[in-house]
């Protein structure tokens, strides 16, 4: 895991120098530009050659990649208990329930993160905590808020925090603001014991008008120190693309060949089928190589997609 000292030394270096609005437009101008022409006959060329899984192990790799996520507005911390125990054991109290690991993650609102950590610690299973927080979905509280509702979930236990860029900010093109809410929240995850929640930034990229800008909100956060760059909250008009998932995931191994730092993509909002996740599987296997399909580098952010996972088992029992 990447430390605080690390992510001001890679930012320092990339820029030669402090985050100024001047320095963060000459990087991102040099980040390589995505051509629509060419991203998207080659998602769909890599689309057409994915394999959905069709074994246990198959759907077992899956369901490990799921942070199954619960962001309803009339959420209870019944149900909360309900999904934390689906997490567990995806599969349910059957003779199948050893064929499916638990889940990566459970993804919930931050005010249910210490029913959730309740649930998780009784289980003690090796399910992450994750919450959304700092406003979201639209990130548009002021920044104490954000900060107070950040703290609040790593304070009652959260282990991966999820929020959202300043869309505004980085759609006007002040991206210096942009990077610097990021570096609030990455410095925010960090514990008194000396260890930290991992960060998860959302781009919601079905809200932005270019590849590009999708492109160098990733950047920019990933600079920021984001251990994740994820492409929806699951709220927006539009949900995951492939195409959007593939300019995260070029981000990403862009980053990784400037520093040397692996990190991770989240794909969330409207994924609910194993073909679609095999998709996306297949991008990230393309872009980032074989050792990305771990729960350290590819995540589904899903209410449903376990739903399918769990459907496809029948054939097999
Ligand atoms: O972060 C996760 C998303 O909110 C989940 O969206 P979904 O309900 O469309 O699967």
């Amino acid at each position: 895991m990447t430390d605080l000292t690390t992510v001001l030394e890679t930012s320092h270096r990339l820029l030669d120098g402090p985050p100024t609005e001047a320095r963060l437009h000459e990087l991102i101008d040099g980040v390589p530009h995505v051509a629509p022409e060419e991203l998207e006959p080659w998602v769909s060329a890599q689309l057409a050659q994915a394999r959905p899984p069709v074994d246990l192990a198959g759907l077992g790799v899956l369901t490990g990649l799921i942070d199954l996520t619960s962001l309803a507005p009339d959420d209870t911390p019944e149900r909360v208990r309900d999904l934390v125990a689906r997490a567990v054991r995806p599969a349910g109290e059957t003779a199948d329930a050893v064929a499916l690991p638990p889940t990566a993650a459970v993804c919930l609102h931050a005010d249910f993160v210490a029913p959730a950590r309740q649930a998780l610690d009784a289980a003690d299973a090796p399910v992450a905590l994750a919450a959304v927080a700092g406003g979201f979905p639209h990130g548009r509280s002021p920044l104490a808020a954000k900060v107070a509702e950040v703290r609040h979930a790593i304070d009652c236990g959260a282990d991966e925090i999820d929020i959202v860029i300043d869309r505004g900010a980085l759609v006007s093109g002040r991206l210096a603001d942009v990077h610097a809410w990021v570096f609030d929240a990455r410095r925010l995850v960090e514990r008194g014991d000396g260890s930290r929640a991992l960060l998860k930034v959302i781009l919601e990229t079905g809200e932005l008008p270019s590849y590009d800008l999708m492109l160098a909100g990733a950047f920019l956060a990933l600079l920021g120190g984001a251990d994740f760059v994820k492409t929806s909250t699951g709220k927006g008009r539009r949900g995951a693309t492939p195409e959007a998932a593939a300019v995260l995931l070029q981000a990403v191994a862009h980053w990784e060949a400037e520093t040397g730092q692996p990190r991770g993509v989240k794909i969330a909002g409207g994924v609910r089928t194993v073909d679609q996740a095999a998709g996306y599987v297949r991008l990230a296997r393309t872009l980032l190589g074989d050792d990305a399909i771990s729960p350290a580098r590819l995540r589904f952010g899903a209410s449903g997609l376990l739903d399918d996972v769990v459907r496809r088992l029948d054939p097999l029992r």
